[in-house]
């Protein structure tokens, strides 16, 4: 079962603090293997589900969810709209069709691209049409994915706002955490909870360098006040995340690491020392694997 604290959103429901993603690893357009995986982070204990119409297997998501055998009300289950946001309401009726569901948890802009193109609504029209959908009881919570500040102040100065974003899924790690700080400050004051994603990224997908050695010592120091003889450095990276306030989105193919990820909730805090350390190793080399947008000051979507 999930040792990680639930995450409470602004609009008054709650969310599992960690979520299983189907968007990465070994994750494809809908096939069976797929139902197998997502019912195997059910079946060792994920409660939150993490899709998108983009990854294209939202129908072997919903097969699992329907063969898990865990109530729908035990589930928060998260999807996404775009791409081709053209029409946001057709796009969520299309992912509830494709879940097989007749609600999601939380419906999620997936990223703020598509809105200056012609034939495409502003962003403040498409979060109209998600404020339409949360009011239909269709969506229990709507937020966003990979909006910069200037994306969420769109929204956020809608004269009559009636939801405002609950949730901001984004890139978060050491290598991400002062390039974030300014977002993840905005998100903070404006009461809009982080959801991290690629949190494992240091390990997986930039190993090697001066951070690998930073990253031995405070898992040490963690397995060490854990009372373990082995704690693995992903988790480290993934107890950082949620230490954030952040909903921690993983993923995995094996159940084992699956496993690994939930008992991560459960190791102590990082001290702020340890932090530091991993912020300044990372320092060199601030980099994200996804969305390099988040860093352009220049082009309005
Ligand atoms: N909103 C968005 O634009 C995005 C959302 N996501 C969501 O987040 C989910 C998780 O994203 P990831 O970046 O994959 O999460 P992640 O950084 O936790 O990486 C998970 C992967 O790392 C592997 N891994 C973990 N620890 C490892 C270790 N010690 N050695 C080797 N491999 C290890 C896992 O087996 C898995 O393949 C996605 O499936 C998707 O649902 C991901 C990217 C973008
Ligand atoms: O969600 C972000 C990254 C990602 C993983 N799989 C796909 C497929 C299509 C668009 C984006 C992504």
């Amino acid at each position: 079962m999930s040792t990680y604290a639930d995450v409470k959103l602004p609009d008054g429901n709650s969310a599992p603090g960690v979520a299983f993603g189907v968007g990465t690893a070994h994750f494809g357009s809908d096939n069976d293997t797929i139902v197998g995986y997502v019912k195997t982070a059910i079946e060792v204990g994920f409660r939150h589900l993490d899709a998108a119409e983009a990854y294209g297997n939202e129908i072997s998501v919903g097969k699992a969810i329907a063969q898990s055998g865990v109530p729908r009300s035990e589930l928060f289950v998260t999807t996404k709209a775009g791409p081709g946001l053209k029409d946001p309401l057709s796009s969520f009726e299309s992912s509830l069709r494709k879940l097989g569901l007749d609600y999601v948890d939380l419906y999620l802009i997936h990223w703020p691209y598509d809105f200056v193109k012609p034939g495409y609504p502003t962003i403040q029209e498409a979060w109209k049409a998600l404020e339409e959908i949360k009011d239909s009881g269709r969506a229990k919570s709507i937020g966003v994915s990979n909006f910069r500040i200037r994306d969420l102040e769109k929204i956020l100065s809608i004269p009559d706002l009636k939801h405002k974003p609950a949730a901001n899924q984004i890139e978060f790690h050491p290598f991400m955490y002062e390039a974030g700080e300014e977002l993840y400050q905005f998100c903070k004051k404006h009461d809009i909870v982080l959801e991290a994603y690629g949190p494992t990224s240091p390990v997986l997908r930039f190993s090697g360098g001066e951070f690998d050695g930073v990253l031995d010592k405070v898992t040490k120091a963690v397995a060490e006040r854990a009372g373990k003889d082995k704690v693995e450095p992903s988790q480290v990276l993934l107890r950082l995340a949620a230490q954030r306030g952040a909903i921690v989105v993983t993923t995995s193919s094996k159940d084992w690491r699956m496993k690994e990820q939930l008992a991560a909730g459960a190791l102590p805090e990082l001290t702020q020392q340890e932090i530091d350390e991993l912020v300044a190793a990372a320092k060199p080399a601030p980099q994200r694997a996804f969305m390099k947008h988040m860093d352009d000051t220049n082009t309005e979507y």
